[in-house]
C-alpha cells in the first residue's frame, strides 16, 4: 500500500494480518524500493553472551511479533511508514564461530545501508553487536551520544579473557573514541555487580547513570529531562537492550534481572527521542526460547515502532524548518 508516496505495509484488509511475508510490520523488503530513509535489519548473532544462549532467534521472533503494528502512532501523531520509507533488508549473516569475523561482517554490512544514506534500527541477536554497529555509525556521523537501555553496564572488560562480548561492547567503543565526551548515558541499570568498581570505572568511560530504582522518584519526566539534557544536539545513537524491561514484561531474554522498567515507560522514554539528532538504534537481547505468547517480542516490536515514529517525527520537524528558512 503506498502512503504520501512511499510504499508502506501489506493492506491487512487483503492479506490478514496473520498470513504474508514475515518482513517487521509487514513493511517492504529492501529489493521492492528504489531507497530507504530507514532500513530495518537484523543480525541472528548471540555468541557473545555470558548465559542464556537464543538471541539468534530474536530477529525472527521480533518480525513474527510485529504483525500488529498498524499505519499510525496516535502517542505521536505521525503515520511513520508515510512519512520515511522504511524497508526491511532481511538478515546480516554473520559467523557464529568467529566472534573477529562476525564483527567484520556486521560493520561492513551496516556500513552499506549508512553510506547509502539510510539510517539503521538493527534487530538483535545479542549486545555485541552493538560495537560493529557504533563503528559504522560513528564513521559516517562522527562520535555519537549513546543513550544506552540495559539493566547491565556492558562497559566491563573482559570474560575469559575474550575482549569482544555481549558485556563489553561500551567500554570497546569509549576505547575507540566512537563516543562523544560526557554524552552517554545507560538508563535502567540494576542488579548485583562484580564490585563497586563497575560503577566508578563505568563513570571514568563517560557514562551518566539513571538507576531503575530512580524511576520511583523522578519518574518517567525526570528520567527524560535527564536524558536529553545528556545528549543535548549531538547525534545520538540508542541501544536497547530489552533487559532493562522487568521479566514480567520481558521473559524472553538471556540474563534477566529483576525490577526493572515496564514497556509503558519505556516506550514513553523513547517517544521523546523524537527531539534528539537520532541516526541509529538497535534492539537486542531477545531470546525467544524464554519468551511466552509473544510477550518479549511484541514489547520489542513496540519499541522499533516509537523508534521509527520518532525519526519520522524528527524528519518532520526538519523539512518544517527548512521550509520556513
Ligand atoms: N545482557 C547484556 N547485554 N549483558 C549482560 C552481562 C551479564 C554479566 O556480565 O553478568
Ligand atoms: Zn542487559
Ligand atoms: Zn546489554
Amino acid at each position: 500500500m503506498t502512503t504520501g508516496g512511499k510504499l508502506g505495509q501489506v493492506d491487512a484488509t487483503i492479506v490478514p494480518r496473520f498470513g504474508g511475508a514475515p518482513t517487521f510490520a509487514r513493511l517492504p523488503r529492501i529489493d521492492e524500493v528504489e531507497a530507504a530513509d530507514v532500513v530495518v535489519v537484523g543480525v541472528p548473532f548471540d555468541s557473545g553472551v555470558s548465559y542464556r544462549p537464543g538471541a539468534r532467534f530474536g530477529p525472527s521472533h521480533i518480525r513474527e511479533s510485529s504483525r500488529l503494528l498498524r499505519p499510525y502512532n496516535p502517542a505521536q501523531d505521525v503515520q511513520p511508514f508515510a512519512l520515511l520509507q522504511v524497508a526491511d533488508a532481511g538478515d546480516i549473516a554473520a559467523n557464529p564461530f568467529d566472534i573477529a569475523e562476525a564483527l567484520m561482517q556486521i560493520e561492513e554490512a551496516a556500513a552499506v545501508h549508512l553510506q547509502a544514506g539510510s539510517r539503521l534500527v538493527v534487530l538483535g541477536g545479542d549486545h555485541t553487536i552493538a560495537l560493529p554497529l557504533l563503528r559504522a555509525t560513528a564513521e559516517v556521523h562522527g562520535p555519537l551520544a549513546v543513550i544506552h537501555f540495559d539493566a547491565h553496564l556492558d562497559t566491563w572488560d573482559t570474560y575469559f579473557g575474550a575482549d569482544y562480548t555481549h558485556g563489553t561492547p561500551f567500554r570497546r567503543a569509549a576505547e575507540e573514541g566512537l563516543l562523544a565526551p560526557d554524552s552517554c548515558m545507560h538508563l535502567g541499570i540494576r542488579g548485583p555487580l562484580y564490585s563497586a568498581d563497575d560503577l566508578t570505572e563505568d563513570g571514568d568511560l563517560g557514562f551518566q547513570i539513571a538507576h531503575a530504582t530512580e524511576m520511583d522518584s523522578i519518574g518517567v519526566a525526570g528520567m527524560i529531562e535527564r536524558m536529553l539534557a545528556r545528549v543535548g544536539d549531538r547525534p545520538v545513537y540508542v541501544s536497547v537492550d530489552i533487559d532493562v524491561l522487568d521479566p514480567a514484561f520481558a521473559p524472553g531474554t538471556g540474563t534477566p534481572e529483576a525490577g526493572g522498567f515496564t514497556s509503558r515507560e519505556l516506550l514513553a522514554i523513547l517517544r521523546a527521542l523524537s527531539s534528539t539528532n537520532l541516526v541509529g538504534a538497535d534492539i537486542v537481547e531477545v531470546a525467544p526460547a524464554y519468551d511466552h505468547a509473544q510477550i518479549t517480542g511484541i514489547a520489542a516490536a513496540h519499541v522499533v515502532y516509537e523508534l521509527i515514529s520518532s525519526m519520522a517525527i524528527q524528519t518532520q520537524r526538519l523539512k518544517a524548518q527548512e521550509g520556513s528558512a
